[in-house]
């Protein structure tokens, strides 16, 4: 390691533990606070309509095919086939050998293809492998990237070797934007947080996630409450906003809102577009579509009605 780099590991540690402690009681009280309000019905047609249009629709299991992806994607240009108004979601998002089939599916529609990189779930690889796995998905013409960071470095205090990886995998995006998951239920504690999502942001996030969704608890009020106030003070400090992305858990449009509630109170109105907030979920789409659906004809249409989601 060079004396730069040492240089630049001590003041990275020293900023990092420098950051003020994460109040505990207060963020899980004030997160329940945010969770327990009640919204017009109208501004709950709004919110659903802003909801979907911010949910990464993601498939990431093993057993994924072409043809899942496809299903997808064709969700993702017509979520209600009986409601051409119904907004598309922001993206749809997949792992990197099935980029190129949903990139064709979705081709001059205006979804975006993200996918997940790094190693993804663990991160357990070596650099070179998740940058391999990073271009791959470039290549095939991802739009973003969303990778995981490596817990074991970070819970070990290495952050410098993190910053790097974070920044060797943003350069290897290229135009391509960088959403680095955090994997909150691993890194036991609020202050952790809070150092993880300025150390990503330093690094060259364009996006700090909570979560793969591979590992419980994930997305949480409090952890993204926490995340939130990180992304508004980083803006404060250096005139650069970074978007957020609670995923994994989150399954209903009574959870969704009371995620856009959390982003309009703690990081304000800016961030309420999907270009800097969004939600990754596996299953929310249909639970929004019946919700929005049951708002408009008073009728709640069962799971049954939409397709698989
Ligand atoms: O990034 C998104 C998550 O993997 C989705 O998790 P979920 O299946 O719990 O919605």
């Amino acid at each position: 390691m060079s004396t730069e780099t040492v240089a630049g590991a001590a003041e990275l540690r020293a900023f990092l533990h420098g950051l003020p402690g994460v109040d505990q009681v207060g963020v899980e009280e004030r997160a329940a606070r945010l969770a327990a309000r009640s919204i017009k019905t109208s501004a709950k047609a709004q919110a659903i309509d802003a909801a979907i249009a911010m949910v990464d629709l993601t498939t990431l299991e093993g057993a994924d095919t072409p043809g899942k992806v496809r299903a997808l994607c064709a969700k993702a240009l017509r979520p209600d086939p009986d409601d051409p108004a119904v907004p598309r979601p922001a993206a749809v998002c997949v792992y990197s050998d099935l980029v190129g089939v949903a990139v064709e599916a979705l081709k001059g529609s205006g979804v975006k293809v993200a996918s997940v990189a790094t190693s993804f779930p663990s991160g357990r690889a070596p650099l070179a492998a998740k940058l391999a796995d990073t271009r791959a998905a470039v290549e095939a013409g991802a739009d973003e990237i969303d990778m995981v960071i490596d817990r074991g470095a970070f819970l070990a205090g290495d952050y410098a070797k993190v910053f790097d990886e974070i920044a060797a995998v943003k350069e290897a995006c290229g135009d391509a934007h960088l959403k680095v998951i955090l994997e909150t239920g691993e890194l036991a504690t609020y202050d952790n947080v809070r150092r993880a999502s300025w150390l990503a942001m330093r690094a060259g996030a364009d996006f700090i996630k909570t979560s793969t969704g591979k590992v419980s608890p994930a997305a949480t009020l409090p952890v993204t409450l926490v995340m939130l106030e990180a992304v508004r003070d980083f803006h404060a400090a250096t005139g650069r906003r970074v978007g957020v992305k609670p995923a994994g858990g989150i399954r209903t449009t009574k959870d969704a809102i009371r995620y856009l509630v959390l982003v309009n109170e703690t990081a304000g109105l800016d961030w309420l577009t999907p270009e800097w907030f969004r939600i990754g979920a596996s299953s929310l789409l249909n639970d929004l579509l019946m919700q929005r659906r049951k708002l408009a004809d008073g009728v709640y249409q069962g799971p049954d009605y939409f397709t698989v989601d």
